[in-house]
């Protein structure tokens, strides 16, 4: 049952990691290292079941196959998730019990922040481990990735505008945002600063309190947000929010969201929007920002060049519009291609002979 799964989408490395000490019971997924170590964050979360938690592992690790390649690091795909409350179920021993399993993979896979994880928690895994990356800064790191993440999400949102408005200009947009959590609010933020008009969502009061008088947004129910007449929809909380329900209602012209896995079904729910007319931007592509500021720390951290890189997504953007436009394929359907291409062709080069094999991991 899990080796099919695995053979489905070519997973390399399953870990099921137990420590009866601190109660950890995690799941890191290495699912393709043929760019190099396999990077992505850490996910904590109460899942049902554990069929749940690897489902959402092999998901989400895939998914990092996709994005790294995507923006052009020298990087794998993986993940890790850890069973349990975020809220009540972390303590150092549960941190260092990960890091010495993140460890014993002996640099194959790299992690970092995800929901429910944090700066703090990462400070605690690097007491057992050199692979992990978004410590505090004071480590010399780049610290939280949610600005960067957020400052990439914007990049995108700007060339996504063009694509759909023929002007990247967002003064005078309407945004409906779902989410206004660490990377949204840092969105809104930027949104706010061009003149673009916010219309918010959340299931937490105290996030929507904070976009209505820090920006002066306008505040909407949890299930109104796809109702909202708006240029563009930002799914910025969960996966899955792209469906069958959903893309009906909306009524804008481009969607281009920090979260990750927003197509319920990538094909189906691509091709619907095109059919709709609205401008669907990669989510991957969109949110690369914070695992290219994270990927930075492994070349001794640098927010200049980190920053510079995050711009880049505007032309990583304009790439996928145009391969969309010319093959007539959907924009997640161009940004798959790239990525797959870009492995295929390192594939090849890596096939030459190389005594001094250079990997992210030997410039620590
Ligand atoms: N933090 C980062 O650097 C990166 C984040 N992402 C993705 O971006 C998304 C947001 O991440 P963060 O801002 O870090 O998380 P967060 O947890 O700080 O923010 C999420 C916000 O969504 C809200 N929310 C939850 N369920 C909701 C619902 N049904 N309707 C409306 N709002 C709801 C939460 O209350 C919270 O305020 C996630 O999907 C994450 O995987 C992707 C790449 C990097
Ligand atoms: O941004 C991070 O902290 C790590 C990368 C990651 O897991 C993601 O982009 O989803």
């Amino acid at each position: 049952m899990i080796f099919d799964k695995m053979v489905e989408f070519d997973y390399e490395q399953l870990v099921f990691c137990h420590d009866e000490t601190s109660g950890l019971k995690a799941i890191i997924c290495i699912h393709d290292t043929t760019l190099g170590p396999a990077l992505g964050g850490c996910r904590m979360w109460n899942y049902e079941t554990e069929e749940e938690a690897i489902e959402d592992v092999l998901r989400l690790a895939r998914g990092m196959t996709y994005k790294n390649a995507a923006a052009g690091l020298n990087l794998g795909g993986g993940k890790t998730v850890v069973i349990g409350d975020a809220k009540k179920d972390k303590s150092e021993a549960f941190f260092r019990a990960l890091g010495r399993y993140v460890n014993s993979l002996n640099g194959r896979y790299i992690t970092a922040e995800d929901v429910g994880t944090t700066v703090a928690d990462m400070d605690l895994i690097y007491q057992e481990t050199p692979y992990v990356c978004g410590m505090s800064e004071s480590y010399g790191t780049g610290g939280n990735p949610s600005p960067m993440t957020a400052f990439g999400v914007y990049m995108a949102m700007k060339r996504t505008a063009k694509e759909a408005f023929d002007d990247d200009s967002l003064e005078g947009r309407t945004i409906a945002v779902q989410g206004v959590g660490n990377v949204s609010y840092s969105l809104c933020r930027h949104l706010h600063e061009e003149g673009a008009k916010l219309v918010v969502t959340d299931i937490s009061q105290e996030a929507i309190d904070r976009a209505v008088n820090d920006f002066g947004a306008k505040a909407v129910g949890i299930e109104e947000i796809y109702d909202v007449e708006a240029d563009i929809f930002a799914p910025c909380a969960l996966g899955g929010v792209l469906n069958d329900e959903t893309i009906p209602a909306l009524k804008v012209k481009a969607v281009c969201g920090s979260a990750n896995n927003q197509l319920l079904e990538e094909d189906k729910h691509g091709e619907l929007l095109q059919q709709r007319g609205i401008v669907y931007a990669p989510d991957y592509v969109v949110n690369c920002g914070g695992v290219i500021n994270v990927a930075d720390e492994l070349q001794g951290y640098n927010k200049e060049r980190a920053k510079s890189k995050v711009e880049g997504i505007y032309d990583q953007m304009d790439k996928i519009f145009n391969i969309a436009r010319r093959d007539r394929i959907t924009p997640a359907v161009a940004a798959d291609r790239l990525a797959e291409e870009r492995i295929e062709s390192m594939m090849r080069v890596k096939s030459t002979f190389s005594q001094n094999e250079i990997t992210p991991l030997s410039r620590r």
